[in-house]
């Protein structure tokens, strides 16, 4: 036995304090520190190694259980274009994360397109189009002012033509009020739809770690309206509160696809439920 400290009631409360800090919301910590005592007991686990590799193999459990049947993957047609589209507040690192991606996967050689339907907001086109350039690919854009649901038409067709494998699609973060937010998300939905009817489409809710529990809120409002299909958790190297990763599992069963560690190209990593506990809690269990 190393030097483990002992498994007693101060590292239970340790431990849910940790979870507390890191955002998970008090009432999936109190549930977990419950659940990993009483498997820690039933492990007779003792020594440092026993107990870490306890409680994370639990926290790593308990994440993969609430996602029955959903895969962290993304998932692209066997030929012809498949259809990204990025959806979430303003701010949270929407172009950003096309930027990255669009990088990415045109490193894997794949055809990449970029569609600039956040039409609202001066200066968002002009954003996605510098990491366009940057990544040397092509972007889709309207005029400013223009109707969001016409540059996404645009984007299809161009990814038809052009024979695209991915058409990324970035979208307005706000709006004159979320509902016509939502029924402009719907109707780029629908035309989507319509021109790809046999291809898979992924929407993916880009939500800022920073922001705590109000991610929650918001992941709530878009799942509401939209088929989220998953998450993108940015900035996560700025705060230790990555644990609301937990409760949108518990309360939305919706996957994590992609973390983001920061503003430059490289900074974007699959999401991996152990990477992710252990960031959590390597700390504490090494102390
Ligand atoms: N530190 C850090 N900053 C990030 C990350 N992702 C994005 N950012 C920064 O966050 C800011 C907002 O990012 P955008 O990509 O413009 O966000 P958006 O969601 O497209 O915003 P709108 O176009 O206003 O809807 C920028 O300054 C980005 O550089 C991240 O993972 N870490």
């Amino acid at each position: 036995m190393s030097n483990f400290r002992r498994v007693d009631e101060d590292f239970f409360d340790d431990l849910e304090e940790t979870l507390i800090k890191a955002d998970v919301g008090a009432e999936t910590a109190f549930q977990l520190t419950d659940e990993l005592r009483d498997e820690v007991k039933l492990q007779n686990a003792k020594s440092k190694e026993e107990v870490s590799k306890v409680v994370l193999d639990k926290l790593v459990e308990h994440y993969e259980q609430q996602g029955i049947n959903e895969d962290a993957t993304m998932h692209f047609a066997k030929s012809g274009p498949t259809v990204i589209l990025f959806v979430g507040v303003n701010g949270v690192g929407k172009t950003t994360t096309i930027g990255k991606l669009a990088a990415r996967y045109k490193q894997e050689d794949k055809k990449v397109l970029l569609a600039a339907a956040d039409t609202f907001r001066a200066g968002a086109t002009q954003q996605l189009q510098v990491w366009g350039e940057r990544d040397g690919v092509e972007v889709i854009a309207g005029s400013a002012g223009s109707d969001p649901a016409s540059v996404v038409y645009d984007g299809v067709q161009a990814a038809i033509e052009q024979q695209a494998d991915i058409l990324f699609v970035d979208t307005a973060g706000r709006l004159q009020n979320n509902q016509n937010l939502m029924q402009e998300l719907a109707k780029m939905k629908r035309i989507i739809e319509r021109e790809l009817p046999e291809q898979p489409m992924e929407v993916l809710l880009v939500l800022d770690s920073t922001t705590g529990q109000n991610a929650i809120q918001q992941a709530k409002l878009f799942k509401d309206s939209t088929d989220v299909t998953g998450i993108v958790l940015t900035k996560l190297d700025g705060t230790a509160k990555g644990g609301i990763i937990l409760p949108i599992r518990n309360e939305l069963h919706l996957p994590v696809k992609w973390i983001g560690l920061g503003e430059q190209v490289g900074d974007l990593q699959p999401f991996n439920a152990k990477d992710f506990a252990q960031s959590l809690f390597g700390q504490l269990l090494e102390s």
